[in-house]
C-alpha cells in the first residue's frame, strides 16, 4: 500500500515479559485510516503486541515508530487513545459519568496552564462523546450505578472525548450486549469516516464487519495472516475456526458522515 500517511510502523519488533518475547520478529506498517482487527486465540499475545505499541510492554528487539518518532517523543503525547482490556470503573470511585468522560479533555489543557480549559467546547465534546456510546441520558448518574457494559462505553467514551489520531482498543465489544455492540460499530465507522486510525483487538470481529478493513491474525508468536476481511475469511489455517462469515457481507455503513471526533483538533 502507498499513499496515506503510515500512523505506526514496526519493523523486526518483538515484545514480552521479564526478557521473554510472547510475539517476535513483528513487522507492520498501519496507515491513516486503517480499521485494524487484531485477532487469534486466547493467550496469543494480541493484548501484549497492542501494549507493545502503546510503549505499555517490554519491547524486545527492533522498532516502532509512531508518526515517524519514536513512542517517547512528546510530539505524539495526546495523539494516541487507549481503552484497555476488561477494565471497568472502581465502584468505590464518587464520580459521574461526564466527569469520568471529562477527563478525556485534559490532553487539551496546556501543560504549563493546566487550570486553563474552554469549558463550553469541553462539555460539548463530553455530552457528544456519551452521545456516541447512547448514554447521554447517563450524564449525571454516579458511575457506581452502571453495568459493566455500561461503565466499558464510558471508558469509549472517555477516550473519543480525547479526540486521539490513533485509537488502540483492547476487547472493546467484550460484555457488550448485541444492540450496543452495533452502536459501537457505527461510532467506530465514523471514526474511521473522520480519518481516525483504529486498532481494535477483538473477539466478535462479525460485530464489526462492515468497518473493520484489515485483519491480523496474531499466532505462534508473530503474525500469522494480514490482509482484507474478505481475505480472511477465506483464510483457513488450522481446519475452520477461522473462518468468519460476517466478513463475506460486508454491510454498508453510508450515512455516517457526521464524524464527531478524532484526526482533526482545536
Ligand atoms: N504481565 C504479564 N507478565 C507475564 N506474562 C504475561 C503478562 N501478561 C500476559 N502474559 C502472558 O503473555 C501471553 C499472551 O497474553 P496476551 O494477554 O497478550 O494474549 P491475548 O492474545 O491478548 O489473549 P486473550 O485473547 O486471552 O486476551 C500469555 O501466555 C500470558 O500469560
Amino acid at each position: 500500500m502507498s499513499g496515506p500517511e503510515i500512523v505506526l510502523s514496526l519493523r523486526g519488533a518483538g515484545f514480552g515479559y521479564d526478557g521473554e518475547a510472547i510475539v517476535a520478529g513483528i513487522d507492520l506498517d498501519i496507515h491513516r485510516g486503517e480499521v485494524v482487527a487484531v485477532v487469534g486465540p486466547n493467550g496469543a499475545g494480541k493484548s501484549t503486541l497492542v501494549k507493545g505499541i502503546l510503549g505499555l510492554t517490554e519491547q524486545l528487539g527492533g522498532e516502532v515508530r509512531a508518526y515517524g518518532v519514536a513512542l517517547d517523543d512528546p510530539s505524539i503525547r495526546g495523539r494516541i487513545g487507549y481503552v484497555p482490556q476488561r477494565h471497568t470503573l472502581a465502584t468505590s470511585v464518587r464520580a459521574t459519568v461526564a466527569e469520568i468522560v471529562a477527563i478525556g479533555r485534559l490532553r487539551f489543557r496546556p501543560w504549563w496552564q493546566p487550570w486553563h480549559r474552554d469549558a463550553a467546547k469541553d462539555r460539548q465534546a463530553v455530552a457528544r462523546a456519551l452521545d456516541l456510546v447512547d448514554l447521554g441520558d447517563r450524564a449525571g448518574a454516579d458511575v457506581s450505578q452502571l453495568s459493566g457494559g455500561q461503565q466499558r462505553r464510558v471508558l469509549i467514551a472517555r477516550a473519543l472525548a480525547s479526540q486521539p489520531d490513533l485509537l488502540v482498543m483492547d476487547e472493546p465489544t467484550a460484555g457488550v450486549d448485541q444492540g450496543n455492540q452495533a452502536v459501537l460499530g457505527q461510532v467506530l465507522a465514523r471514526l474511521a469516516s473522520a480519518g481516525s486510525t483504529l486498532i481494535i483487538v477483538t473477539h466478535e470481529i462479525d460485530a464489526l464487519a462492515g468497518v473493520v478493513t484489515r485483519v491480523v491474525l496474531v499466532a505462534d508468536g508473530g503474525i500469522a495472516f494480514d490482509g482484507t476481511p474478505q481475505a480472511y475469511a477465506a483464510h483457513d489455517p488450522h481446519g475452520g475456526h477461522a473462518h468468519h462469515p460476517g466478513f463475506g457481507r460486508a454491510r454498508s455503513v453510508t450515512g455516517l458522515h457526521d464524524a464527531t471526533a478524532g484526526g482533526h483538533h482545536d
